[in-house]
């Protein structure tokens, strides 16, 4: 007749079992263990409290409960009316063990606790307590049922569970509201509208592409997706494929050759690595069903799915920018309730030729640091990126460089996609600035790229999906000013007010190596540079790679789709790199 959560999850065996048996579940393990004595009073208090819930039941009164035919009729008229605050269903239930009226709208469930009569017949003064849950954030409705130690199936009703999503800040934690009742009509009916309700976000994913790097940070990954993620999934009927991956590009290849047609979204966990693996994986994938040319100059066309990212790395910059945390749970649940961020995405090209799809491009300080973080993969990964960043700076050098750059004026943001793609399709004709000089470091982001060392993203002008992406140029300087550059990303002092930082909020950035020159004269400002083509350290969304002459960076604007939501800030606690 109706779903049983005995279909579902392991999780959902506790949401289909009484709440006290939950509670008992839930105490400290430091607690001592129930001794049999204890186990007959608890049996002795179950089912006093059966036996009142059954004579609760007969108290209810018919005319208290909507029957089916008034409950449809009232439906009927909500939905030609569609303003969504008129009642679909009402009736009487225990919440926490008070009974409540609750009215289901086709936007909320409100709940009011019903106020005893006083021996009197006076009413009380006191406006009875409301409360109420959206639907937009209720992800799985459940049967709630007592069932014994090992019971598959079957087992008293109890009622009706919402699972909800509540926010604390950016975070997002699932909770659930039980409506005690145990009628089964009564049950049914509340059941089915919610189910109704529910199956009308269109918006929500029911099968997804999961990856999991194994190897991700503190290799973690599979365990948080398992204990953390999976079980909120099957709660909301989602329906997965998992692949763990095995190796550097499996998930890509992957990505190349499977059908996506089963699928509402592909999800991403691991490192800000694995994402950009499968993000690139995603776009490659929409340039082959386009048949875009993409060693040629080419305009992309954005990835056919949604990519939701469960961080399970050390920075997780791409989930800090759409979750504002890092925190498995959140992402999970902005995956289910299906809310969706377009965002910007930058393409490296050279020589004509596409080289990568990404988020954050570094050349110089942060590609020198990825270099040595390679080299040094025999050091365990917590303690791997502050040893690189010690060694990169003892051996901080800067780079000869031709820096050109086409500025993004804010207008740019009223144009649409395609306009903002033609434009950015013939850069050649466009209008460059072009720089000449000796750069610690470039960095070139298209998302703000938050994270706990850098709370406020890597530079002050990226957003979302702007339409343009942001570039800090750090000029040469010593490397105790450079230091303290680096040092202000994670404090609140502003790390762009330096004259040696330039930012620029640019739609396109060229960047071509100039002459090595010896130690003398790298330390001169004023050394005349000859251009040549020299190889540059790329760092693409911690990619690392070895580029000879002029590298092409342009911006394309909500190419991909992410689960998630515009952020400010990340509310990571900030994290001061102790290396510097
Ligand atoms: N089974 C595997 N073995 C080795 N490498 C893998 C495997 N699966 C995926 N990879 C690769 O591992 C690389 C790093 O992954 P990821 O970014 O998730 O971890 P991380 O580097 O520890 O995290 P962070 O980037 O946050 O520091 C990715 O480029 C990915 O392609």
């Amino acid at each position: 007749m109706f779903e049983s959560p005995g279909n579902s999850i392991n999780a959902l065996h506790a949401w289909s079992e009484s709440r006290e048996e939950l509670e008992e579940k839930k105490q400290p393990v430091s607690e001592s263990p129930p001794v049999p004595g204890n186990r007959v009073k608890a049996k002795k208090k179950r089912r006093k409290r059966q036996e009142e819930q059954e004579s609760e039941k007969s108290s209810v009164s018919a005319s208290q409960l909507l029957c089916p035919e008034q409950a449809l009729s009232v439906h009927g008229r909500n939905e030609k009316s569609g303003n969504g605050s008129e009642p679909i269903v009402r009736g009487i239930f225990q919440i926490g063990k008070k009974s409540h009226d609750v009215i289901l709208t086709a936007t909320r469930v409100t709940w009011t606790r019903i106020q005893p009569e006083s021996p009197t017949g006076e009413s009380s003064q006191k406006k009875p307590a409301e409360d109420f849950v959206e639907l937009k954030d209720v992800f799985a409705v459940k049967v709630k049922r007592r069932r014994s130690a090992g019971q598959q199936s079957g087992g008293t009703l109890l009622g009706i569970t919402l699972f909800f999503c509540k926010r604390k800040g950016a975070k997002l934690k699932d909770d659930t509201i039980h409506l005690d009742n145990l009628s089964v009509d009564h049950c049914e009916i509340w059941f089915r509208h919610l189910k109704d309700i529910l199956s009308g976000f269109k918006h929500r994913p029911k099968s997804l592409k999961v990856f999991v790097n194994p190897i991700s940070h503190k290799k973690e990954a599979y365990q948080i997706y398992q204990n953390r993620v999976a079980p909120l999934f099957k709660l909301a009927d989602i329906q997965t494929d998992v692949t763990v991956t095995e190796s550097k590009g499996h998930a890509l290849s992957i990505l190349k050759e499977c059908s996506l047609d089963e699928y509402d979204g592909v999800v991403c966990v691991g490192g800000d690595g694995s994402v950009a693996e499968v993000a690139q994986g995603l776009l490659l994938r929409a340039q082959m069903d386009a048949e875009r040319d993409t060693h040629s100059a080419f305009t992309p066309v954005p990835a056919p799915l949604p990519l939701g990212v469960i961080p399970a790395g050390s920075a997780n910059v791409v989930a800090c920018s759409v979750h504002g945390v890092k925190h498995p749970v959140t992402a999970a649940l902005h995956i289910i309730l299906g809310h969706r961020q377009p965002v910007d995405v930058c393409s490296v090209s050279s020589m004509g030729g596409l080289l990568r799809f990404g988020f954050c491009v570094m050349v110089g300080f942060g590609g020198q640091a990825l270099a040595v973080a390679e080299r040094l993969n025999w050091v365990p990964p917590t303690q791997r990126h502050e040893l690189a960043l010690i060694t990169a700076l003892a051996q901080l050098r800067p780079e000869d460089c031709e820096l050109s750059f086409i500025p993004s004026s804010t207008g740019e943001s009223d144009h649409t996609q395609n306009e903002l793609e033609e434009d950015l399709s013939d850069v050649e004709d466009a209008e460059w600035q072009v720089r000449r000089g000796l750069y610690l470091s470039m960095t070139i982001t298209s998302i703000p790229c938050l994270c706990s060392v850098a709370p406020k993203g890597l530079s002050p002008f990226t957003r979302l999906n702007n339409n343009s992406m942001a570039l800090t140029a750090v000029a040469n300087t010593s490397r105790s000013e450079f230091i303290k550059h680096l040092k202000r990303y994670s404090s609140s002092n502003n790390p762009f007010s330096f004259s040696f930082v330039e930012v620029q909020r640019v739609r396109a950035v060229k960047l071509r190596p100039c002459s090595h020159r010896d130690d003398e004269q790298r330390d001169s400002k004023h050394t005349p540079i000859i251009p040549s083509e020299g190889t540059l350290t790329w760092n693409i969304d911690g990619e690392l790679l070895e580029v000879q002459g002029e590298v092409l960076i342009r911006v394309h604007p909500k190419l991909l789709t992410l689960f998630g939501t515009d952020v400010e800030e990340a509310e990571e606690p900030p994290v001061n790199c102790s290396c510097i």
